[in-house]
């Protein structure tokens, strides 16, 4: 049977920033598929990379940022050797991305309806604007947002409306995979919920492939299918989300993050973080990364990287599971 084509796929992609202290290695080595109408987690800490893969795979890194090895395709084309004007169509019409803190980056200056026009009519020549009206009251319906906040600019509307009008301007074009990159972070915890909720009912009928960006374990989990904890730049797990349930047979710092998701149903709710910080990305540590805060590292650890091992279906870089099972 030929397999079907994933929405995004990495492979081996690295991403690093020369900084005035040496190149940064932000993103080592990650691969991962994502097909249509399913949604995978993207977790760590912070500046562990998340966003600038998220960054990598529209094509938009700063700078002083570069693909230093892999390949990404989205929809089976690869992104770094489309040329620029393909890339500016392919953008926002098969891939998106709502950015971290978009929503205090609204155009200060432009209505909600004005920067919705942008993006149909900046993308299509033909579109005339009453369409282009038309497609923006049924986003804002889509959103649930009032029409009239059309005619708002963005210091008029809540934290929650503005997040909204951002996944609004995302998904205007419908495009195949969006990538959402902390969406909910900044707003309260029943702004959050319905956020969530109405990300989950527009994935529902639109069946995108959402990459979703968050260090807010539990979040992920409950939203995602499959989840992708980062370390240091790189995918220490790639694992489904179910599997998070049972904390054993993880990767020790999968099984540290566990550990400090609050249990609101236990009744001993002492929360253990995990001790230590993340590495400098500049000199990242030999071996594993993880390994100077890893309560079971061994000798091994410091010496070699662990190569991917597949534990119960999870891809795992952990010495601890030594045979290194191929992919079933
Ligand atoms: N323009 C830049 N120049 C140099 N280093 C950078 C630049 N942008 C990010 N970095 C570094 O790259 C690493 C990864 O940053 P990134 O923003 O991708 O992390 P993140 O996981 O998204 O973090 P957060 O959860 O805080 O958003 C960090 O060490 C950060 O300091
Ligand atoms: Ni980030």
């Amino acid at each position: 049977m030929e397999e079907k084509q994933p929405v995004l796929e990495l492979q081996n992609v690295s991403v690093s920033y020369d900084s005035p202290a040496g190149m940064v290695h932000a993103v080592n080595d990650v691969s991962l598929k994502i097909y249509e109408n399913t949604i995978v987690g993207l977790i760590g800490e912070s500046g562990s990379g998340k966003s600038t893969l998220g960054n990598a795979i529209m094509r938009l890194l700063k700078n002083n940022a570069v693909l230093t090895s892999g390949t990404i395709k989205v929809m089976g084309k690869d992104v770094y050797s489309m040329h620029k004007n393909d890339l500016r169509k392919f953008r926002w019409s098969q891939m998106s991305m709502v950015f971290q803190s978009a929503m205090n980056a609204l155009n200060p200056v432009l209505t909600v309806e004005e920067q919705i026009l942008d993006v149909f009519l900046s993308h299509d020549k033909s579109m005339s604007k009453m369409e282009a009206k038309k497609r923006a009251l049924e986003l804002m319906d889509i959103v649930s947002i009032d029409p009239k906040h059309l005619k708002s600019y963005p210091h008029e509307l809540s934290g929650g409306m503005r997040q909204r009008v951002v996944i609004a301007i995302a998904i205007a074009l419908d495009p195949k995979l969006v990538i959402m990159d902390e969406p909910t972070t900044a707003l309260d915890v029943v702004v959050q919920r319905s956020i969530l909720d109405k990300i989950k009912e527009i994935q529902r009928v639109k069946k995108y492939a959402i990459l979703f960006i968050s260090h807010d374990f539990s979040l992920v989990s409950e939203l995602s299918s499959k989840v992708a904890i980062m370390y240091a730049g790189r995918f220490i797990e790639v694992t489904d989300s179910k599997s998070l349930e049972q904390p054993e047979r993880h990767h020790p710092y999968t099984q540290g993050l566990l550990k400090a998701i609050p249990q609101l149903t236990a009744e001993d709710v002492t929360i253990e973080g995990i001790a230590g910080n993340p590495p400098n990305l500049v000199d990242l540590p030999s071996g594993c990364a993880y390994h100077p805060r890893c309560p079971a590292a061994y000798d091994l650890c410091k010496k070699v990287r662990p190569e991917i091992r597949y534990v119960d279906g999870r891809a795992i870089e952990c010495h601890l599971y030594d045979t290194v099972q191929s992919e079933v």
